[in-house]
């Protein structure tokens, strides 16, 4: 593609300077300087830690062809195009160079707090097993074309989608949608045919200012739907309501999901004992025996069944797709100890999820149930004191320990969580910071029937080396519980 044609696409119209152009042919797009090659076009993006237009050298030594900004920069061996917002820039240029790939397809964005990569996972089951096939990008993976890639982000930039969508033969992508993305306008430029919000509350408050600043970070979402659009959202939440009549008076079609009467897909009844969730769907029922636990997996699963239903899959199908789906790697998975232990791990890390992780917990613990867990460095301390409120309500013990401390020295860390449990814990906690040898004593202590719920990681790797030689929790279970 010629570079010419990429500046057109930005609306390059600086004086004299267009027309300058050489013929060169673009054979790539970077805005990381360390990945760019000959014939690239750099965006200089100016970050949270660092600035990209201090790279422009490095990019340019690389084989840059061309330099995208936002600073007035003179005086380089390559052209340089400077635009209002180098992070839309790169979205606008890498949807014409790979020829909008996303055109082509049913494009469906979950955002909430929590419970987009369970809902993802889930509508892509759900879909693959009627009849379509599914992109997904998310926290956890990305999936395309049926090969899984790995992600840094929840929600990669508009390139990384792009690069990744321009092979793809899929007929819907299931896209998670984070806040920090919709504010760093990393999806820019995708008009949605379906937005989903799961729910809303305390997370991310170290970077949004306020919950008002992150539900309008949040909300960005559903001005990207098609005219022709759909949302689906949990009314029952507080900021989804909110977000429904805001789309409301604006004539967006809304499906809404909840436990409330009025729901268009409702969650009529479950009961953890015998397994059974039951959904109205226009005063229609439909009975589904969930393989999921807990009542926030019932709200996930009104979500994909209420979307895949506006898709087109048949009830019959969907309930199918339902009953067969095992979950997610790292949500709530059990593994039975032959002690007749019970151990989960489990993903949540914000006050909401854990109330839930507790619960859906106790729905399967015959015996007492064990807590673990800690708190990440350098994330959102406001929601810490909470957490142990909620642990040391809905537990029967519970063990504070080492998250990724990310830059918090381990003393630092030991410090704030004996600080925090004086504040807001009880007598039914104990700390022990070494995260191995806090699932050790746990498993040690446990007897028949009781459950031990270990929150905050998943299956994802521990940053820092522990006492026993493992990766992550399931790990540790496995090795500490002699299977
Ligand atoms: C705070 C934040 O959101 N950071 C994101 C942001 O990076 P940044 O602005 O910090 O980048 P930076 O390090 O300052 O660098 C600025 C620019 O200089 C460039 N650079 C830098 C060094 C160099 O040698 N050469 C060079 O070109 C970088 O490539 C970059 O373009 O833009 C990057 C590219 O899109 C993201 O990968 C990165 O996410 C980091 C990894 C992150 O941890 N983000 C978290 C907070 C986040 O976004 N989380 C949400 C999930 C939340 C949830 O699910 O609950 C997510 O969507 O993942
Ligand atoms: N609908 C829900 N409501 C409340 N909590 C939930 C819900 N769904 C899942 N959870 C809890 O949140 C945790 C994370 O779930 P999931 O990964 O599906 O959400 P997410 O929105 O993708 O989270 P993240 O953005 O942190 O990756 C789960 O392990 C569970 O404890």
């Amino acid at each position: 593609m010629e570079l010419i044609e990429l500046a057109n696409i930005l609306d390059f119209e600086q004086e004299g300077t267009l027309g300058d152009f050489p013929d060169t042919i673009v054979k790539g797009l970077s805005y990381r300087s360390q990945d760019v090659q000959e014939g690239y076009i750099f965006v200089a993006i100016k970050g949270y830690h660092q600035d990209g237009h201090n790279y422009i050298e490095h990019a340019i030594e690389n084989g840059a062809c061309a330099v995208v900004g936002e600073k007035p920069i003179t005086g380089l061996k390559v052209p340089y195009i400077q635009v209002d917002n180098s992070r839309k820039a790169l979205g606008l240029i890498s949807d014409h160079f790979y020829d909008y790939p996303t055109h082509n397809k049913t494009l469906i964005g979950i955002t909430g707090t929590n419970g987009k990569t369970t809902t993802s996972f889930l509508l892509r089951h759900i879909l693959e097993g009627n009849g379509y096939s599914c992109a997904l990008f998310g926290s956890t993976k990305n999936i395309v074309n049926g090969e899984s890639f790995a992600t840094a982000n929840t929600t990669p930039n508009l390139l990384e989608i792009n690069r990744l969508l321009s092979k793809s033969d899929d007929d819907v992508v299931v896209m998670e949608v984070s806040s920090h993305a919709l504010t760093q306008y990393r999806v820019e430029g995708i008009t949605f045919d379906y937005a989903l919000f799961t729910n809303l509350s305390h997370d991310h408050l170290d970077y949004h200012d306020s919950m008002e600043d992150y539900f309008e970070a949040k909300r960005k979402l559903f001005d990207m739907l098609k005219a022709e659009g759909q949302a689906v959202i949990n009314t029952d939440d507080y900021w989804g309501e909110q977000l429904a009549s805001q789309l409301e008076s604006q004539a967006v079609s809304t499906v809404s999901i909840g436990e409330n009467a009025a729901s268009d897909v409702r969650i009529a009844e479950y009961t953890s004992t015998p397994r059974q969730l039951l959904l109205t769907e226009k005063h229609e029922r439909v009975s589904i025996e969930p393989k999921l636990y807990g009542l926030h997996n019932m709200y996930n699963i009104a979500m994909a069944y209420g979307t895949a239903r506006q898709i087109g899959v048949d009830s019959r199908g969907a309930v199918e797709s339902i009953e067969s789906f095992d979950g997610v790697e790292g949500r709530f998975n059990r593994i039975e100890l032959e002690s007749g232990v019970t151990c989960i791990v489990d993903y949540a890390h914000t006050p909401d999820a854990l109330f839930h992780s507790l619960n859906a917990a106790r729905e399967l613990c015959e015996g007492d149930l064990i807590h673990l867990f800690g708190f990440r460095g350098d994330r959102d301390p406001s929601k810490r004191g909470e957490m142990i409120s909620i642990s040391s309500e809905l537990s029967d013990r519970y063990i504070l320990t080492f998250d990724d401390l990310n830059s918090v020295s381990p003393s630092e860390m030991e410090e704030s969580l004996i600080r925090l449990q004086e504040t807001y814990g009880n007598e039914k906690a104990k700390v022990i910071t070494d995260r191995t040898l806090a699932i050790a004593e746990a498993i040690k202590t446990a007897e028949k029937g009781d459950c031990i719920l270990i929150t905050g990681k998943g299956l994802e790797k521990y940053q820092q080396d522990y006492h026993h030689p493992v990766h992550n929790d399931k790990e540790a279970v496995l090795y500490l519980g002699g299977i």
